[in-house]
């Protein structure tokens, strides 16, 4: 579950960015759109505790985490968040098992090699296990970053821009992937981009607008299901 009531961020320099309260079940899907800067990876940030808002109370997976002090949110974070980020960051130094590996040993939990097996035959990936990031296409290292956020069970995965630079059959099919992965996970999976084809690869969605301050109409709300 994720439980947001009056949330804002300032950035160093910047003006306060105000978020619209948002609710999603455990196992739901939530939409993040809005304009370039409008503040999705900020959103993100926050609700992976990296970042501790400026104002207001910020729920995740059963944790407030408004208050939360930075060691035990880096635990949490381990345990319970998934990340797929824009930019893949596997490393070249390791084949695609031991990038999974390395992200069981940076998360503290214990060398698993069979979860690691696993997790990457679940993805369709079994294949590429022994191969180097760069002998992989982009939608196959994309897959491989997906096996590695969903390899220690989150109970939450936040995926930025995931369809940024793919085709659209290449962007229907990695869409379809994670939501399936989230719901056999029964993970809340959060979905942040200004790519607009992606409401539509992912119906019953909650989806929110975040929006720069100066162009919120008062009137309007910013979620709907
Ligand atoms: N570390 C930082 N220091 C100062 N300002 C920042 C920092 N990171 C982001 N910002 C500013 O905060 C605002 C929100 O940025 P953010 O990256 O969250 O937007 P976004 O909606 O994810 O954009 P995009 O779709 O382009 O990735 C922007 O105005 C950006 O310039």
């Amino acid at each position: 579950m994720i439980q947001t009531a009056g949330l804002a961020y300032r950035h160093d320099g910047g003006a306060e960015i105000l978020f619209p309260d948002i609710e999603v079940a455990q196992g739901g899907v939530l939409l993040l759109k809005g304009p370039s800067g409008a503040g999705k990876s900020t959103w993100l940030a926050l609700a992976a505790a990296l970042l501790r808002p400026s104002a207001g109370q910020i729920r995740v997976a059963g944790q407030d985490l408004a208050s939360l002090p930075k060691i035990a949110g880096d635990a949490w974070r381990a345990r319970s968040i998934g990340f797929l980020p824009q930019k893949l960051h596997l490393s070249e130094a390791l084949t695609v098992a031991g990038n999974l590996a390395m992200a069981q040993w940076a998360a503290g939990a214990a060398d698993d090699s069979r979860r690691v097996r696993d997790t990457l035959d679940a993805l369709g990936l079994a294949e590429f296990a022994e191969r180097r990031p760069s002998q992989l296409s982009g939608g196959q290292a994309q897959r491989v970053a997906l096996a590695r956020a969903l390899l220690l069970k989150p109970q939450v995965i936040l995926a930025d821009e995931p369809t940024a630079s793919l085709d659209d059959d290449a962007a229907e099919a990695a869409l379809a992937l994670l939501s399936t992965s989230a719901r056999r996970a029964g993970a809340t999976l959060v979905v942040a981009t200004h790519d607009s084809r992606v409401a539509a690869a992912l119906p019953g969605a909650v989806t929110c607008q975040i929006m720069p301050a100066r162009r919120r109409n008062k009137r309007e709300s910013l979620c709907k299901s």
